[in-house]
């Protein structure tokens, strides 16, 4: 049997948790043949909760379980010792009626010692996804206190808004969701994202071509995208908690597999400049990797409406920054 992977995951008692540590303890991620050793990591008041979430994970009887750790958020460093994976999802939730930059104030403070901690015990090879909103702020918060893990480690979840937008327009063109390839979701995971449907292909085609309707394309379609979080909210009255989990996984996944040829996946990473989006900034680009190193898919064309759009988002993401500037290192 390999050596087990160690992966954390804080907030693992809450909605998302609950989901997500089953499915990476069952082998989905890593394979049949890969253990894993999970770390949950939850606030005082909820390792109770853990323990009970340990009981089930042992009455799954996985084979590719090889152990749990508990750890408080008070000890952070002991539930991210040599963790080869780091997923951070504990925080708050925002409520119907809020956008996810008002939690940045709340749940911001979390990430520096996330940071720090990471730094101080993670494994040498970590790799930290963060999940917990706003994310992409709140990763660069990590980040920044954490100077000794290398930039390209670090990445904030926008593969749920990927795979609502591919959703949609299968949806919308009467495919499977198989024949939508190349969406990419561009810049924050917020309200002013971008789905770049422009680069997106249905069946081999262009997206724009086969859905022949632009006027839905830009309008519909893209505030769809943009308030699906809310609208699950609203009629849930919680946020998206199974489908978030499997947008981790699938970011778990897409980062750790050489990428398939002729797609790409979307991840907020360490912007290292390209299309001018500031160096440093996590950002969400169209991505692909050997499974090792990511790159950023480069050659793509932005028309006016498309680099408007881009501009946006990236404004919304160094306003954010500003309003962090004290957490950051
Ligand atoms: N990036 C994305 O696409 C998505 C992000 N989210 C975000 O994920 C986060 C978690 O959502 P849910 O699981 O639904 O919330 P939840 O409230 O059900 O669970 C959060 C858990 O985190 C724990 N927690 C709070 N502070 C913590 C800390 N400092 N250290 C460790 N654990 C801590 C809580 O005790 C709770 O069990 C929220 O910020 C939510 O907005 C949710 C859906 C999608
Ligand atoms: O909308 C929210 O607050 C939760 C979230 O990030 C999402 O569902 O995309």
């Amino acid at each position: 049997m390999a050596t087990p992977i160690r992966i954390a995951v804080t907030g693992a008692a809450g909605q998302i948790g609950y989901s997500l540590v089953f499915r990476i303890a069952s082998g989905e991620v890593f394979g049949p043949d890969q253990p894993v050793i999970m770390h949950l990591i939850e606030i005082p008041p909820a390792m109770g909760a853990l323990d009970g979430i340990e009981m089930e994970l042992d009455d799954c009887a996985y084979p590719t379980l090889a152990g749990v750790v508990k750890a408080s958020s008070d000890d952070l460093e002991a539930g991210f010792a040599d963790c080869n994976f780091v997923v951070c999802v504990g925080s708050i939730p925002r409520k119907a009626g809020m956008e996810r930059g008002d939690l940045i104030r709340i749940n911001g403070p979390i990430f520096t010692s996330t940071g720090k901690a990471i730094q101080a015990a993670a494994a040498k090879d970590v790799r930290v996804l963060v999940v917990g909103n706003p994310c992409n702020t709140n990763c660069l918060i990590a980040m920044s206190n954490a100077p000794d893990v290398p930039s390209d480690r670090w990445f904030a979840m926008t593969r749920l808004d990927e795979n609502r937008a591919v959703a949609q327009l299968a949806q919308k063109s009467g495919q499977p969701v198989a024949a939508v390839t190349g969406m990419a979701i561009w810049g924050n995971h917020s309200a002013t994202q971008f789905p770049d449907f422009f680069n997106t292909k249905i069946g081999g085609k262009s997206a724009v071509e086969v859905i022949g309707d632009d006027e839905w394309l830009k309008n519909d379609f893209i505030a769809t995208v943009q308030q699906r979080g809310a609208a699950v909210i609203k009629a849930r009255g919680a946020s998206s908690a199974a489908s978030a989990a499997n947008a981790a996984l699938g970011t778990l996944k897409s980062i750790v597999t050489p990428t398939p040829a002729g797609t790409v996946f979307s991840a907020a990473i360490c912007s290292d400049g390209s299309y001018g989006i500031d160096e440093g900034l996590i950002t969400s680009f169209p991505l692909t990797t050997d499974g090792n190193k990511w790159s950023v898919v480069q050659g793509l064309e932005h028309n006016e409406f498309a680099q408007a759009k881009i501009d946006a988002t990236v404004a919304e993401l160094q306003s954010e920054r500003d309003t962090v500037k004290d957490l950051l290192a």
